[in-house]
């Protein structure tokens, strides 16, 4: 079954976690005497027991194309946000859980996210390791910094290996 890529909205990637960004529909409200907008809580940070939430800075190598997707990961004890730094879009890639606590990959998605869109993968969706594009990018992460196993990867068989196509996003490009 090919990808389908479709933009990320709150809507279409809630189950999956939030989409932080400024937009119009996100609930804002002046501060520092009227000269900043504070866009508020725009995602929930979750960690487990002692473990506390960190921010670090991952530098993404840009993926080639075709991009090959042979596995998922995800995080049980905690969420994981990503926010662009570089005004470059990337990929975002989920899928539900299924049977045997594996990922659902008849019902994986393909997002594309804009520049100015992060997103936050709440605790255990499934998801791959980020995936830049154009050019080496930096992302603000706000994860979970704690002990413990904290990362399960499902690796697909040969069968259930995908591949994203650049010229899916040449039909993509219009919704920046
Ligand atoms: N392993 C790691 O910290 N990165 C992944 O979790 C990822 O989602 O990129
Ligand atoms: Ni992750």
């Amino acid at each position: 079954m090919p990808f389908v890529l479709e933009p990320l909205t709150t809507e279409a990637f809630a189950p999956f976690g939030e989409v932080i960004a400024a937009t119009e529909s996100a609930h804002s409200f002046e501060i520092n005497g009227g000269t900043t907008e504070r866009f508020h809580d725009l995602a929930a940070v979750e960690v487990d027991g002692d473990a506390r939430g960190g921010i670090s800075i991952f530098r993404g190598q840009a993926r080639e194309f075709p991009i090959v997707i042979r596995m998922l990961e995800r995080h049980p004890k905690g969420s994981q946000a990503f926010m662009p730094l570089q005004g470059r879009p990337y990929l975002v890639v989920v899928a539900p859980n299924g049977e045997n606590d594996a990922p659902n990959l008849s019902q994986i998605r393909l997002f594309y996210a804009t520049a100015e869109q992060g997103v936050n993968y709440r605790s255990g969706t499934w998801h791959h390791p980020l995936l830049a594009l154009q050019a080496t990018s930096d992302f603000l992460v706000v994860d979970r910094i704690g002990e413990g196993h904290n990362c399960d990867e499902f690796f697909f068989s040969d069968e259930q290996v995908m591949t994203i196509e650049q010229n899916l996003l040449v039909e993509c490009d219009g919704l920046e």
